[in-house]
Order: C-alpha cells, then sequence, then structure tokens
C-alpha cells in the first residue's frame, strides 16, 4: 500500500448492508499508554488502536534511541514532551516536515515554568525540540492558553499527578476541544487519580496512578465516514461496532450531528445501527469542541446540498494541513465552495447544478488522513480518484479494506 499513488473508488451496485468493526480510537490509546507509562508499565490495556499514531507512542515509549520521531502524530508529539521532561529522560522529539510546523510554545513555555530544560533545535516556538530535564522548582500553579490546542492541557495534565505540588492549571481564552480534555481528566480517573474542573481552573494534587485494566472503546471519528455513507448512498443499513451510547470520546457528537443530515442512530448490542432518515435544506454546526468531524460534514452537505454554516474551524489551520485550505480547493471540484462570511464564521454551498462526469474526479489529500477519509463516500455520486490513499494509515489502517467489504470497487492506479 505504501507505494501506491491513488485508488479509484466505484460505488457499490446495490444497497449497502454491512457490519464493521472499527479501529479503536487513538486519543484513547495514547492517553492509555502515557498513563501505563507513568505506572511503571503496570497496566493492562485492551483493544489499543492499530492506528499508526498509536503504533508510534507504543515503540517510542520503549525505545532507546535519544531522538524519538513522532512522524505526524500530535498527541505522540505533546504527550510526549511532557513525559519525557517528568522522567528526565533527555530526549529530541522531531516529526514530519508539516509536524515541524505545528506549534509547541505553549507547552514548552509551562514545562519551562515548571522547571523543565528543553530548546529549540530549528524554528523557535516548533519541533524538533530537546528536553534535557526537569528540576522541579515548586511552581504548582499555571495559566494557560486553551484557544490553541487542547493536547497541551491534556499532556500537562497526565505528569501534574507526578509534580510534588500537584498542578492547578488556569485556562485562558475560548478553550476548544474540551471533550478531548474531559476524557483525559476519565482516564485518569480510571487510574485512581482525582481532579476538579471549576470554571476554567484544573486542580490536581501530588497522587500515584493505580495500575488497572482499560479497554479503548472504537474511534467515533472513525465512524464518522460509515455516518456519511449512509448520508449519501441510495439505500443502506450498517452497523458500527465497538462503540458505546456513553463515550469518553466528544465526536461522539456525529450522532447528534447527523440526524438531520440524513442519519438515524440506534444503539444496539455491541454497537450502533446506521439507517437513512430524512434531511434538512440547511442546518449550522459549531466545531469548536469536535474539530475532527468538520470535513466530514462539510463534504456531506456540499453533496447532498444542504446549506452549511460552519464555526470553530480556525484551529482547523494547524493540524496535518490547513484543512481550511484542503477542503476549499477539494471541494470545488465537486461544485461546492467553502468560504468565510463573517468573522471566523465559514459556509459551505453548491455554486452550480453539479453534474457527475464520466470522468473520475481526482481528490488530492494533502498528507491528511482525514481529507481522504472524508472525500471518499463522494464516490457513491461520481467515481473518484483518491491520492495518496496510504494517509489513511495515521487512524485507520483497514479503511480500504472496509470500504471493499462494504461493496465498493477499489483499484490501484
Ligand atoms: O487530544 C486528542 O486526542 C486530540 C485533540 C484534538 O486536537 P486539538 O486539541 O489540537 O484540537 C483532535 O483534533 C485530535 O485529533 C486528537
Ligand atoms: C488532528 C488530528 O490528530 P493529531 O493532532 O493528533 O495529529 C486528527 O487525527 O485529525
Amino acid at each position: 500500500m505504501s507505494d501506491i499513488q491513488s485508488l479509484l473508488l466505484h460505488k457499490p451496485s446495490g444497497n449497502i448492508q454491512t457490519s464493521v468493526l472499527l479501529p479503536a480510537s487513538k486519543s484513547e490509546s495514547n492517553r492509555a499508554l502515557i498513563i501505563d507509562a507513568l505506572t511503571n508499565h503496570q497496566c493492562t490495556l485492551q483493544n489499543l488502536s492499530e492506528a499508526r499514531d498509536t503504533q508510534t507512542m507504543q515503540r517510542l515509549l520503549h525505545s532507546q534511541e535519544q531522538t524519538l520521531d513522532v512522524i505526524d502524530a500530535g498527541t505522540t508529539m505533546r504527550f510526549l514532551t511532557a513525559y519525557v521532561a517528568i522522567t528526565n529522560k533527555n530526549k529530541i522529539l522531531t516529526g514530519t516536515a508539516r509536524m515541524c510546523e505545528r506549534p509547541i510554545s505553549i507547552l514548552v513555555d509551562a514545562l519551562r515554568s515548571l522547571g523543565a530544560n528543553i530548546s529549540y533545535l530549528a524554528k523557535e516556538g516548533f519541533p524538533p525540540i530537546h528536553i534535557k530535564s526537569l528540576v522541579y522548582n515548586g511552581v504548582n500553579e499555571l495559566a494557560i492558553r486553551g484557544d490553541v490546542s487542547s493536547q497541551y492541557i491534556s499532556a500537562l495534565l497526565m505528569i501534574a499527578p507526578a509534580l510534588p505540588g500537584g498542578l492547578k492549571l488556569k485556562l485562558t481564552g475560548h478553550v476548544g476541544s474540551k471533550p478531548y480534555i474531559q476524557m483525559t481528566l476519565k482516564q485518569m480517573e480510571h487510574f485512581g487519580i482525582h481532579s476538579q474542573w471549576n470554571d476554567n481552573i484544573i486542580s490536581i494534587s501530588s497522587q500515584t496512578y493505580k495500575p488497572a485494566t482499560f479497554w479503548v472503546e472504537s474511534d467515533w471519528s472513525a465512524a464518522s465516514y460509515w455516518y456519511s455513507i449512509v448520508a449519501l448512498a441510495e439505500d443502506a443499513a450498517i452497523e458500527l461496532r465497538g462503540l458505546k451510547p456513553h463515550s469518553l470520546q466528544g465526536d461522539s457528537a456525529i450522532a447528534g450531528i447527523m440526524e438531520p443530515l440524513g442519519v438515524q442512530s440506534t444503539f444496539v448490542e455491541g454497537g450502533v445501527r446506521l439507517t437513512k432518515t430524512a434531511t434538512v435544506e440547511k442546518t449550522s454546526v459549531d466545531f469548536t469542541h469536535c474539530p475532527d468531524l468538520a470535513q466530514t460534514v462539510a463534504v456531506i452537505c456540499a453533496a447532498k446540498n444542504i446549506h452549511l454554516t460552519l464555526t470553530g474551524i480556525e484551529s482547523l489551520k494547524i493540524k496535518e494541513t490547513d484543512r481550511v485550505k484542503a477542503l476549499q480547493q477539494e471541494l470545488s471540484k465537486f461544485g461546492a465552495t467553502l468560504q468565510e462570511t463573517g468573522k471566523e464564521v465559514y459556509e459551505v454551498t453548491r455554486i452550480a447544478d453539479w453534474q457527475p462526469t464520466a470522468q473520475p474526479v481526482t481528490v488530492e489529500t494533502y498528507d491528511d488522513h482525514r481529507m481522504a477519509m472524508a472525500f471518499a463516500p463522494l464516490a457513491l455520486l461520481q467515481d473518484v480518484q483518491i491520492m495518496h490513499p496510504q494517509v489513511v494509515v495515521k487512524s485507520y489502517p483497514r479503511f480500504w479494506q472496509d470500504l471493499k467489504q462494504a461493496g465498493f470497487t477499489i483499484t490501484e492506479n
């Protein structure tokens, strides 16, 4: 798969009836791995994700090398930065060219305030970084911006119990991705750590993690692509296995978001059953707390000619690629636009009565797994050619096999 330039996708001939065992959540997995490392690997972790982001985390936590290459995994970079500092491991953390453009100064500044010795090896504020040690200086209160990435906050929270004075974090600005912070605190609680989150202050006293068994739920962000398939297919009923009604994952919001967009979710034993329902003509979604769903929903609305107003998508610009630009570029190939119509307000609209063509439409993926997976369901309207399809390994390595099993014809190109 790694050498394949592109895949040609053609829709299934009949109704789509399938049952999919989704990959496990890489977010839950990467938190569980850091917590396990902080207990000196005494936990039992079940159903860890096969996502490359998680495989990388696992490999690097056991690596004896001085330089740790996180590739393109944001959580791995941010969580390891705090972990390496607190454990005084003296490592260099680096990643892909894009990773070296993703900011890290908010986390580095916070760790420096706690006594960490961290230096930038190329551009100030960005990886690669050299983390030498953390000499505790008694600081146990910090203010930290919450409007850039919640991953900095999660990284600090996970090491907070190991600090002699614990940590009180005051979150400033318009805090985004809050469910990911909740996920961190809930997973920590599973391993015996008490915390308090009142208004914008999170407090954690000095405590010891208790080794435990943790089972990782399937990935709701991965589920979103199947919601898209049900929304765009003429007829479909899909069962997604490994999902729970009370999830730690904020992206479980996809069930509510998709109801007016034509997909009904019913929890059944072991997962969720998706069926088709009526759609609205117009909707608004705030992605502040579920940024990874924005591409999926934008593509669905463009395809179904549903007018979509999006807010809370500023953080998309610093993810695997500038996702706002990438969406604008690729949606235009399907007769749709994504435009900023007000301050931090965007709209997806159809510019013309788009007609399928006999020739496949080529979709560029910009080293972003979510571009590949969000656009793949458009094969239900028109043959598509997905460039660099191996990008999906970041979160969902079996994505193309699962699509084939659902009846899509997929050929290498
Ligand atoms: O903590 C996590 O597991 C994640 C947090 C989110 O990032 P931001 O907090 O940067 O929005 C999300 O986009 C990412 O895929 C995973
Ligand atoms: C943004 C993502 O991941 P990360 O920030 O962990 O690289 C993602 O998976 O969509």
